[in-house]
């Protein structure tokens, strides 16, 4: 699904007003119309105290509407403007005008925190304070209306974007309206899955107010949400006349004294998304532990017996190797691994420790093959990237880098983000359970197993993340966020797979 920009939404807006020949009001009275719809399908008439907060802008003019509407089929509703500025929007006073042809009952407009209303736990809050033309902060007793909303505990429902939520900036210190819901507009907002904005949303719903078909085909957006429909139309079946060469090679280089247990995750991630044959190399001493958890797996060591590899040296040819988790950074393995990447050619996929002496030695990254997968956590892009000032900033750097060394990155988080040429790949896939240790290291086994199987590294990436996500929604059901653990994960991805084409596709939310 694509996720517009802010000019993108406007543009939206013109397209679909010039090709019905409509003016504006007619697609504010449509958006807040389905809002209205939305809730009072909900709430069948059942008599909660609404309370609609409006602003002066559009957002402000579609809680009018809905509003109006609300009034007209009898609910009880209190209806705010928060004025914020005099600059009253056309459509807002179009809509304003229609409301009050309706009731006697007109908006109380609130000019500082003495005209604020009490804010019962039940009542049903309606934010149309701020939509997506906010772009500095709200005033400060503006602010402290949103705090109220906040501390009522009342459900909340945000219309397009919770009202404090800018959808191209962080802003600094600023309160937001904490959205119970946000139902939002024809298509969901980049903000909503970065974890300095996406922390103020439970759950969030599109609705589709008829933007202009031929314009919402034809631009080309910078991010895009990945669910199950993009995901099945990424998937490449297997075929019937197909052996293990079909399904490729896949080296995975892990392990050290003492973390065994990522070279064992992240091979047997490998095997499970579908690599014909899977290589481990690791230590001497890991040897035993290889063998016996992972029978499939045929295991090359170092020719040193020491805890760590102090030499990366193998005469298979491997069609992808990944490489990184458990390996430590001792000074041995940072010279293998410096020569390593000297004389390699093979597709990488590189995780954890790898990362870390790419960032202690940054020269070694112009040595990466063209379109190599990097997969940071936060603290480990932080240390490839260097610090960022918010959430745009760091999409903004990690394109940077992923331009300047030719390179896929895979920005994990709650949302992982795929950063590359300029594009951003959302995942929806994935849960909290998954902050378990040697998570990082299976999403590692999957893509390198992708991409043995010939998936491309960008679709590798895309795809892998949103299956390793799946593998871990499904395995909730059966142990809870707390009792998933990355083994687990793993058992779980033949489900992700299954999945894929087995239940209808659901909203993806957060
Ligand atoms: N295609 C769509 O998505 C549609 C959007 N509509 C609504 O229109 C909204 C956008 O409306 P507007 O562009 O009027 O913007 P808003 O209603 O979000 O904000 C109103 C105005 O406040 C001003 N402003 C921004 N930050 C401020 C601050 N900190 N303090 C004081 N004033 C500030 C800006 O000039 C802004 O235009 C959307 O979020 C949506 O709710 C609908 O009415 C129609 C269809
Ligand atoms: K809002």
């Amino acid at each position: 699904m694509k996720i517009l920009s802010k000019d993108q939404i406007y543009a939206a807006d013109k397209a679909t007003e010039q090709a019905e020949a409509i003016p504006s009001f007619n697609l504010m009275e449509r958006a807040g119309g389905y809002a209205f719809q939305y809730i009072h399908q909900r709430l069948q008439g059942q008599p909660v105290q609404i309370k609609i907060f409006c602003g002066i802008g559009n957002n402000g003019g579609d809680g009018l509407v809905i509003a109006r509407n609300l009034v007209e089929n009898g609910y009880s509703v209190k209806t705010y403007i928060v004025n914020y500025s005099e600059n009253r929007s056309e459509d807002f006073l179009n809509a304003l005008e229609e409301l009050k042809k309706k009731t006697t009952k007109w908006p109380e407009v609130l000019k500082s925190v003495a005209d604020f209303p009490e804010i019962a736990p039940e009542d049903l809050v309606v934010d149309c304070i701020f939509g997506i033309g906010l772009n500095r902060p709200a005033a400060v007793w503006v602010q402290q209306l949103f705090r109220l909303i906040n501390e009522s505990s009342a459900y909340t429902l945000a219309i397009d974007i919770p009202s404090g939520m800018a959808i191209d900036q962080i802003i600094p210190d600023s309160e937001v309206v904490r959205a119970t819901v946000v139902l939002t507009f024809q298509t969901p907002k980049l903000a909503f899955f970065l974890p300095q904005s996406g922390k103020y949303i439970n759950n969030w719903e599109v609705l589709d107010i008829g933007l202009d078909r031929n314009y919402l085909n034809s631009v080309k957006t910078k991010a895009q949400l990945i669910g199950k429909t993009e995901a099945q139309q990424m998937y490449r079946p297997r075929q019937k006349f197909s052996h293990k060469g079909t399904y490729g090679h896949a080296l995975l280089i892990a392990g050290s004294y003492g973390k065994m247990g990522a070279a064992v995750l992240s091979n047997k991630a490998c095997l499970s998304s579908g690599a014909g044959l899977v290589t481990a190399y690791s230590t001497r001493q890991g040897l035993p532990i290889l063998q016996t958890s992972i029978p499939e797996v045929m295991v090359v060591t170092d020719r040193h017996t020491g805890d760590f590899i102090e030499e990366i040296q193998f005469d298979i040819e491997p069609d992808v190797i990944g490489i990184g988790p458990g390996l430590g950074t001792h000074k041995s393995t940072q010279k293998a691994f410096e020569e390593f990447l000297k004389v390699n050619k093979t597709p990488l996929v590189l995780d954890a420790d790898a990362l870390n002496m790419l960032s202690e030695n940054k020269a070694l990254l112009d040595l990466l093959p063209k379109y190599s997968i990097l997969t940071p956590h936060p603290k480990e892009l932080e240390r490839l990237i260097g610090e960022w000032k918010d959430d745009f900033e760091k999409l903004e750097k990690a394109e940077a880098f992923s331009a300047k060394y030719d390179c896929i990155l895979v920005c994990k988080d709650a949302h992982t983000i795929v950063v590359f040429e300029g594009n951003y790949y959302v995942n929806t896939s994935g849960n909290p359970g998954m902050a378990t240790g040697g998570s990082g290291d299976v999403l590692t086994g999957v893509l390198t197993g992708l991409v043995a199987q010939g998936y491309d590294p960008l679709t590798a990436a895309i795809f892998g993340s949103f299956i390793h996500g799946r593998a871990a929604d499904i395995a909730i059901n059966h142990t809870g966020y707390e009792g998933l653990t990355a083994g687990v994960i793993v058992e779980f991805l033949g489900q992700a797979f299954l999945d894929l084409f087995h239940e209808p596709e659901k909203q993806p939310q957060k």
